[in-house]
């Protein structure tokens, strides 16, 4: 519950419900009694209707690396709007952005490029599926992979807060042939493998859970991925709408050292802009139509706005990028561990890069079974905690936390204060 002053943003909220379903856009965005509504953003900072200011660690669910409204970047947008929004023929800026995302990341050989992460796991699976000539793909529980239908099974991120991981209106016939599998176990995949690998198109997996909280893989258990699928004749997708650019500049893949067949992309690439991607070998990524026969197209494919904030955007995540938002999400951890010690409640904190939550949970969560079992009534009583002293995480359990260029050092400091005032106000 607030203890701040929202009002304005409960009268919009009954607004927004009339002609907006739920009064939101994305149903992770909808939380009891109200979301608040946003006026403005700078940096790290959130500034709502009521003038409530919040630090933000949300970050849009992942984009804004560099904090929002970040003046290179907007300078650059602005100058590519006067020169024109959308052309529907090629433009130059397509091949600076492809060839950046060629020389980070390890598997992109070609890259097409969409407009969200949705559309870049759809086409992805589709074109596993086109060039193996077989239907089933593997996802894992609580992995979100978008919301469209190969996909939106057992799935994390709202679908799971909202209590629905398997949509109604989606075929049994098109989730058939959607086999799920518990994260990081070797055992099921190996047997499901042996079973119905001349079925299996292509296993899907985020290299980093980051729809169920923050799951990380097990030693080796994406390298064991890899192997397995090559000695099958099955893609690796790794969909790195997360991970891709944040683990580090060759994301996910350079992080653990493990080069997939494909990859996804999202996010961070569009710089605060729409834009999603599908990056990979050239021997797979020819498949697409115009070369091959596998269909991928969009009126705002490559967008020039998205693009160009993409491309100012990597400009700016060199090593000190990395070096700078690991430490501080590793800080923040730490204190939320020390908090657990210091209030004697049970929690488990992970980080990586810059990327961290807390489950209130007594297990190690290494997949979506056992994140399931956290306390989600704690964790919302310690997401209101924040809020009310001026901090803003993603509503739910299961969604993760990000740190940006733009926390400063007294950003942490009140963020650690609210950390602690959120736990005392558990017991
Ligand atoms: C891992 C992952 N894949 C795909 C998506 C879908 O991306 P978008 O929301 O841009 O469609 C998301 C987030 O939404 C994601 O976290
Ligand atoms: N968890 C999702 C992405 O990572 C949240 C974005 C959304 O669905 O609005």
């Amino acid at each position: 519950m607030y203890t701040i002053k929202t009002e304005k943003s409960e009268k919009l909220y009954n607004e927004a419900k009339k002609c907006l379903v739920g009064g939101v856009n994305s149903p992770v965005r909808a939380f009891k009694p109200y979301p608040f509504f946003v006026k403005s953003a700078n940096g790290c900072h959130l500034i709502d209707e009521d003038d409530n200011t919040y630090i933000d660690y949300c970050l849009a669910y992942g984009p804004m690396v560099l904090g929002h409204a970040n003046q290179e970047v907007l300078y650059k947008v602005r100058e590519q709007m006067d020169l024109g929004t959308a052309y529907g023929v090629p433009a130059k800026k397509e091949i600076e952005l492809a060839k950046e995302v060629i020389n980070r990341i390890p598997c992109a050989e070609m890259v097409r490029f969409v407009n969200s992460g949705t559309e870049a796991t759809m086409s992805a699976i589709r074109l596993a599926r086109g060039i193996t000539g077989k239907n089933k793909i593997i996802k894992f529980d609580g992995a979100y992979h978008g919301a469209h239908d190969y996909v939106l099974v057992k799935s994390g991120s709202g679908a799971l807060t909202h209590g629905s991981p398997n949509s109604p209106g989606i075929p049994a016939d098109t989730t058939k042939n959607t086999i799920l599998l518990p994260f990081n176990n070797r055992e099921l995949m190996e047997k499901t493998i042996y079973e119905q690998k001349d079925e299996i198109a292509c296993i899907i997996v985020e290299p980093v859970m980051g729809n169920v909280g923050c799951i990380l893989p097990n030693d080796d258990y994406l390298k064991f991925l890899r192997e397995i699928t090559e000695e099958n004749n099955i893609i690796l997708i790794f969909d790195e709408v997360i991970t891709g650019f944040r683990l580090s500049k060759g994301g996910a893949q350079e992080y653990f050292g493990v080069v997939p067949d494909l990859v996804t992309l999202g996010k961070i690439l569009g710089g605060g802009f729409p834009i999603g991607a599908i990056a990979g070998k050239k021997e797979l990524m020819e498949n697409f139509s115009p070369n091959g026969a596998i269909y991928q197209a969009g009126t705002f494919n490559g967008n020039p706005v998205s693009i160009t904030a993409g491309i100012e955007t990597l400009k700016c995540l060199n090593d000190s990028f990395y070096t700078e938002t690991t430490k501080k999400a590793t800080i923040l951890s730490n204190h939320l561990r020390d908090l657990s010690d210091k209030y004697n409640i049970e929690t488990k904190v992970y980080n990586i890069a810059s990327i961290f939550q807390v489950y209130f949970n007594k297990n190690e969560v290494l997949n979506y079974d056992i994140a399931k079992e956290s306390n989600t009534e704690l964790f919302n009583k310690y997401f209101f905690g924040l809020l009310n002293n001026g901090v803003f995480i993603a509503p739910s359990q299961f969604e993760c936390c990000f740190t940006s260029i733009a926390h400063k050092e007294e950003d942490l400091t009140n963020t650690m204060n609210a950390m602690d005032k959120a736990f005392k106000s558990l017991k």
